[in-house]
């Protein structure tokens, strides 16, 4: 495996891009969808499971571990791969975004967030500094800037205030994290509905040379097209050489239309919470397993997948076990959704490939 962290481009077609993050613990292959495993765990799967089908690496996140079981316990226990047995990259959230959405009484400063804990109200603070001390605690191999990302509708002033919050909390994260060549520190560009303001954030922050952006703010209750204009305006200012992560995306189609952009890396809740709620990922759409019509049912999910949980159980099966609320309903369910997920990667993946190479091909015979 790699000695430091490197990306490399392998084959592009338009903005999209076909790539490979190089690490000491793995390779990640870009587009890469990375399933969220928050509290150490991918909700339902265990982890060679999640490797089954196809995840190259998972999340954490610094909020929830840091309340439980606590930072400085996972680093006693040797890190959070072997806690986990997740021996792959891990990427790791910086907790801010989920303070502003999970905690009480959190007050924002220059300085960090201060919180009480949404499980015991115990108080917390949470500065740039911490939360890059919390993530090598956890020996995460990507970690996440401190930000604050800004809810959608919001004002051009609140907007701007937030980004240059964060583009200084950036730099404070840059100077905490150090020089650490087998792990990296991704900057999130932040700016809300404003094309200026991302343009503004995304230089700043490509002029502080990290390893690689995420793209924040953004899947916060924003329609899709405004998504996407961001990400038009975006992707342009950010270094072509380094990964791009759009974070908290999303649906199938949010995936294949921001791939279109530029973008290498996604994470979301949606294949896991979906497979909890009885909703199954299809290659012919959606299937909400609760649903009375499938209780004589005796077709599997999808009986060319590969995924047991898709082509082995019947939808009848499945319907009783989610209306029963049988735990084994969740854990197929979230097995299908997570193989589905990494089999639209793989696809897209392949794509680019082949667009590539017909486009070598035709400028050979030329
Ligand atoms: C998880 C997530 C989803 C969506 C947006 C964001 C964001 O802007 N910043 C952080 N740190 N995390 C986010």
């Amino acid at each position: 495996m790699a000695e430091n962290f490197s990306f490399k481009l392998t084959a592009t077609d338009g903005r999209a891009r076909r790539g490979l993050v190089s690490m000491p613990r793995g390779e990640i292959r870009t587009p890469a969808f990375m399933p969220v495993g928050t509290g150490g765990t991918v909700k339902a799967m265990y982890m060679d499971q999640v490797r089954g089908v196809g995840a190259d690496i998972i999340l954490g996140n610094t909020y929830h571990l840091m309340l439980r079981p606590g930072a400085e316990r996972v680093a006693r226990l040797g890190g959070l791969h072997d806690f986990a047995r997740w021996p792959y990259p891990i990427l790791t959230d910086s907790g801010g975004f989920q303070v502003m959405s999970l905690s009480k009484l959190r007050k924002l400063t220059e300085q960090g967030v201060t919180f009480r804990s949404h499980i015991d109200g115990a108080p917390y603070e949470m500065s740039p500094e911490r939360s890059i001390e919390i993530q090598g605690l956890l020996d995460s191999d990507i970690q996440m800037q401190l930000d604050e990302c800004t809810a959608l509708p919001a004002k051009p002033n609140e907007i701007e205030r937030a980004m240059e919050l964060s583009l200084r909390w950036a730099e404070r994260c840059k100077t905490a994290f150090g020089d650490q060549p087998g792990k990296a520190m991704f900057g999130i560009v932040q700016g809300g509905d404003s094309a200026a303001l991302r343009v503004r954030s995304a230089q700043a922050l490509k002029a502080m040379d990290l390893k690689g952006y995420a793209v924040g703010g953004l899947a916060v209750g924003e329609p899709q097209s405004v998504m996407l204009e961001m990400l038009d305006i975006t992707c342009p200012e950010l270094p072509a050489d380094k990964p791009r992560y759009l974070m908290g995306v999303g649906t199938p189609d949010d995936i294949l239309k921001s791939v279109a952009r530029g973008i290498d890396m996604f994470d979301c809740v949606m294949p896991t919470r979906a497979g909890r709620h009885g909703l199954a990922y299809t290659r012919r759409g959606k299937v909400n397993l609760r649903n009375a019509r499938h209780a004589d049912d005796p077709r599997p999910l999808d009986e060319e997948s590969d995924c047991p949980a898709a082509r082995d159980y019947s939808r009848a099966y499945l319907h009783h076990l989610v209306r029963s609320q049988e735990g084994l309903g969740a854990m197929l369910l979230t097995w299908n959704n997570l193989s589905y997920y990494q089999k639209l990667m793989q696809d897209i993946r392949a794509a680019i490939e082949a667009q590539a190479f017909e486009a070598r091909a035709a400028e050979i015979t030329e």
